[in-house]
């Protein structure tokens, strides 16, 4: 069964506070999307993966990918205004198979959770990544109250995402919602259910600051 990988790297990262797009900074003197190309290609060669970066950036990353070595075959699409978008322009180059939905800026996705989240999806169709929450939460009101949630009944989302190609396809045949936030939202609201497997702590999305440098930590204790 032909597998897909479609890697969303078509954001700004207007939350890590850099000129440089976070995909593009470096991580152990390597950028951030190269080593996540790296973690998919090591997982299964054999893995199309296609790429989806900001229109301005395609030519940056075409540069930069010129001085790596162990250059990782991939298809450059240009994102759009939202992730959703950029998964719906990707999806244009996907047929049938199986296709794996993973941020860019999560470089530490193991060759395990990869292989399992294909090898799950032959059969569930819709499989998400997830982790236990650690910390407790609060709902928030509108009077500027709190009460406690039961964190038991809560988890936290990772990716990769991974689908039925034609089911992605046609649960992203759709408008824009604001609650799209990742591809099971999309799924799911296509009416389609989604399974979760387990995720991984050290599977983080760098995202501000300081996952920069707990990133750097992880990757010295690989
Ligand atoms: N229009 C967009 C927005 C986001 N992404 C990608 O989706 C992943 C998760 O998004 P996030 O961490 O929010 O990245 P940014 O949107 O770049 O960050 P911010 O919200 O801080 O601007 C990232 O790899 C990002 O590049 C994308 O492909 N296209
Ligand atoms: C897809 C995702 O990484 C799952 O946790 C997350 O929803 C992306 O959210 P963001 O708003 O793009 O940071």
């Amino acid at each position: 069964m032909k597998k897909y990988a479609i890697i969303v790297a078509g954001g700004t990262g207007k939350r890590m506070g850099e000129s440089l797009p976070k995909q593009f900074l470096k991580l152990g003197g390597t950028p951030i999307l190269i080593h996540t190309l790296q973690a998919f290609y090591t997982a299964d060669p054999e893995i199309e993966i296609i790429l989806t970066l900001p229109q301005e950036e395609i030519q940056f990353w075409d540069e930069l990918n010129i001085w790596h070595q162990n250059y990782i075959e991939h298809q450059v699409v240009a994102g759009g205004e939202t992730r959703f978008h950029s998964v719906k322009n990707a999806l244009q180059f996907v047929e049938s198979g199986l296709v794996a939905v993973h941020d860019g800026v999560r470089p530490f996705v193991s060759a395990a959770t990869i292989k399992q989240s294909y090898e799950q999806a032959k059969e569930k169709k819709a499989v998400v990544t997830a982790v236990l929450m650690k910390d407790s939460v609060r709902q928030i009101d509108e009077k500027g109250g709190s009460k406690n949630i039961d964190r038991s009944s809560l988890r936290m989302i990772q990716t990769p995402q991974t689908f039925d190609a034609k089911l992605l396809k046609a649960a992203y045949n759709t408008e824009f919602k604001s609650f799209f936030t990742d591809d099971a939202s999309v799924v799911e609201s296509y009416g389609h259910s989604v399974t979760l497997i387990e995720g991984q702590y050290q599977n983080i999305k760098i995202t501000t600051p300081e996952d920069l440098l707990i990133a750097e930590a992880l990757l010295e204790a690989k």
